[in-house]
């Protein structure tokens, strides 16, 4: 367990590089480290989620869910500064690492910290819940985040998730629909499907 990218602490040895990556047209500089999802270049998925993303019509906060060293939750933050977009992760590395690319990257509307799921966020009525979810952590934690989202969206709030079809796509889009009376592909790229559920 210690070596996964959803370890609390990763075991293994400080490697960090930097990078530049632009995301819906907007120029970041990312600090990763060993230990970190994803930590050469932005994600495919996590790629094709923030520039499919459509800002809900309601207003209120927006959480990342499993934010890892930041990529989805400052992009949206950066895009959309009236509000506040709040980071959690379980790994303690990515979160420090999401701290330093917030300030490197001058992002000032999140809120970044440590949270097994939701069990530290104490704020509810998010306007919106957005994840790359830890499939490695197994489907009853995937399903997990989407049981809690929905219960921490406000009405009119939505749940946007990407998922390879191969890493459960269809067993996702029958939870959230389940959960939430529907649920849509707004976007399906290389076997990625975005998914948003509305909260009605
Ligand atoms: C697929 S990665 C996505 C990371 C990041 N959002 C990105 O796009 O690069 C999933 C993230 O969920 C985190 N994670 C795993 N289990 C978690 C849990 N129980 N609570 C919170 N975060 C968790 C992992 O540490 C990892 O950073």
């Amino acid at each position: 367990m210690k070596n996964h990218y959803y370890s609390e602490t990763p075991g293994t040895e400080s490697k960090r590089e930097t990078w530049d990556f632009s995301l819906n047209g907007e120029k970041f500089r990312f600090t990763t480290d060993a230990g970190v999802f994803s930590k050469k270049e932005v994600d495919f998925g996590s790629r094709v989620l923030i520039e499919s993303f459509v800002p809900p019509e309601v207003s209120g906060d927006y959480i990342d869910v499993g934010c890892g060293y930041g990529p989805i939750g400052l992009s949206l933050a950066r895009a959309e500064q009236d509000r506040v977009v709040q980071m959690v992760d379980i790994n303690e590395r990515a979160i420090e690492l999401a701290k330093l690319n917030a300030d490197k990257n001058k992002v000032d509307n999140v809120k970044i910290y440590k949270s097994y799921l939701f069990a530290e966020v104490k704020d509810e009525e998010f306007a919106a819940v957005i994840t790359n979810p830890p499939i490695r952590a197994g489907k009853t934690v995937v399903h997990q985040i989407f049981e809690e989202a929905y219960h921490k969206l406000c009405v009119g709030g939505e749940l946007w998730v990407v998922i390879q079809k191969k890493q459960g796509a269809p067993s996702a889009m029958d939870k959230m629909e389940q959960l939430f009376g529907q649920v849509e592909t707004v976007a399906k790229k290389k076997g990625y499907y975005i998914l948003r559920a509305i909260k009605v």
